[in-house]
This record gives C-alpha cells, sequence and structure tokens, in this order.
C-alpha cells in the first residue's frame, strides 16, 4: 500500500534549520534540481544557503561545449560553497551529475577537504541527502547517489534519501528512491520536469523538517 504521508500535514516547525545545498553543474540541469530544493527548504521556513562548488575543468574543455561555458557564466553571482557553510547548516542537500555512474569531480573535491570539520566531529548527526541528473534513465543515477552517500557515513550524517515517503510525488518524478533525480532527455516533457522539480521542492521541504528534529542532537555536547 503506498505511503500517503503529505508533509503539507506536517506539524514540525523548522525555524531552527539551516540548510546548505552544495552542488556542481556543468550545463544545468542539476543547477535547477538545487534552486528546486532551496524553494522547498525555505518555503518550510528554514535558512538557506544555495552554493556551487568550484569548477575545475580546464577553459579548452569547458569552451568546447557552449553550453557549459553559458551556465558557468550564468551561474557566476552563486556564492561558492566553503567548509564554513557546512559548519552552519544543520542539514544537507548536495548535488551532482552523473559522470559515469560516479560524483563529479568538482563536487568530490570539494568533499575531499571536509576532513578537518570530519575530525572535530562537525559533519556528525546531520541530515543529509543527495540529487542528480543524468542523460540516461538507466544512465547510473543510483550508482552516483550510493557513492556519495559512502561519504555520508564516513561521516556519521543522517542519510536522508527520498524512499517514496509521498508515494505520488515519487512516483511522478521517476520513483528513484535514493534520492531526487532527473533523467535529461525526459526533461523536455514539461509534466516530468514538473515532477521532477516538485520532488526536489518535497525532499528541500522534508530536509528542513528533520534538520530541526534533529539539531538538539547535532548540538549536543561530546561525552566527557
Ligand atoms: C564526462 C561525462 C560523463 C557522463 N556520464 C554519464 C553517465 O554515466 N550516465 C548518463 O546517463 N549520463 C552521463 N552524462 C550526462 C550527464 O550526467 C547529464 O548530461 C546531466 O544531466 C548533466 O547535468 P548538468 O546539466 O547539471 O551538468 C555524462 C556527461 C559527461 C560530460
Amino acid at each position: 500500500m503506498p505511503n500517503r504521508h503529505r508533509r503539507e500535514n506536517s506539524h514540525v516547525s523548522t525555524a531552527e534549520a539551516r540548510i546548505a545545498i552544495v552542488y556542481y553543474s556543468s550545463t544545468g540541469n542539476v543547477h535547477r534540481l538545487a534552486q528546486a530544493f532551496a524553494d522547498g527548504a525555505a518555503d518550510a521556513g528554514a535558512e538557506v544557503r544555495l552554493r556551487r562548488v568550484d569548477e575545475l575543468a580546464p577553459d579548452a574543455a569547458i569552451d568546447s561545449n557552449p553550453d557549459w561555458r553559458a551556465h558557468l557564466d550564468a551561474t557566476a553571482h552563486i556564492k561558492p560553497a566553503s567548509l564554513d557553510d557546512l559548519l552552519w547548516a544543520n542539514g544537507y542537500a548536495f548535488g551532482t551529475p552523473t559522470r559515469y555512474g560516479n560524483v563529479s569531480s568538482q563536487l568530490r573535491q570539494f568533499l575531499d577537504t571536509t576532513g578537518g570539520l570530519w575530525q572535530a566531529g562537525k559533519l556528525a548527526n546531520k541530515p543529509a541527502t543527495g540529487f542528480t541528473s543524468s542523460h540516461f534513465a538507466h544512465g547510473g543515477q543510483e550508482s552516483t547517489l550510493l557513492s556519495l552517500y559512502n561519504t555520508l557515513c564516513h561521516w556519521g550524517a543522517i542519510v536522508l534519501p527520498t524512499g517514496y515517503v509521498d508515494y505520488e510525488v515519487a512516483a511522478a518524478a521517476g520513483g528513484n528512491p535514493y534520492g531526487v533525480s532527473c533523467v535529461e532527455e525526459q526533461a523536455d516533457d514539461d509534466d516530468y520536469l514538473k515532477a521532477v522539480l516538485e520532488a526536489a521542492r518535497h525532499q528541500g521541504g522534508r530536509l528542513a523538517e528533520t534538520a530541526t528534529v534533529l539539531s538538539s542532537l547535532t548540538n549536543r555536547p561530546a561525552a566527557a
């Protein structure tokens, strides 16, 4: 029987939610999801930081694809992600395009700068979810998200997959229970794209609620 939990019926106050949405996008698909996550978390009452990780590719690669250069220029105003954003937030959403079934090197590079925070226990006990975009429906979205979640497990984060928490929302967006995902070759279909963005907004709101509930745990002093 489908689960029909609906977020709009929730009574959780998100006054304490501080959500960092950290993403990489070369041509805009993941950026679009990141914005929908930000909207969903903000609509639920959270403070939100939308942050892109630094581009690492050489200009020659970027300029070989006009969409890549155009998107990079169009999003230059978005602040780059920093470790301070991770310290500040009590809930995370990480977005990456699927790259050969894996996390992009740009997001990976940012994650690989978090050793100090990890060692100090500053990343533990916070809810964290992932989102991705691939070209094909079977192009490796699940493996990308699971690979991302390996890092979150090492942090001691509370991995927050989408599941089928709201069955209709999840099913309309393709039914990926590991995290919100977009199939680029289907994104020209307005109904599909609308459903995927709705799933991202839904998960952004759910992340904000979960961050609020878990923040007392996050703030718990270390045992003596
Ligand atoms: C180097 C490279 C590897 C990719 N690997 C995959 C893949 O394994 N599976 C897939 O379906 N799409 C793959 N893609 C396509 C991207 O995942 C897809 O275009 C995605 O929507 C891009 O998101 P963005 O617009 O946010 O950058 C790859 C693209 C590039 C450039």
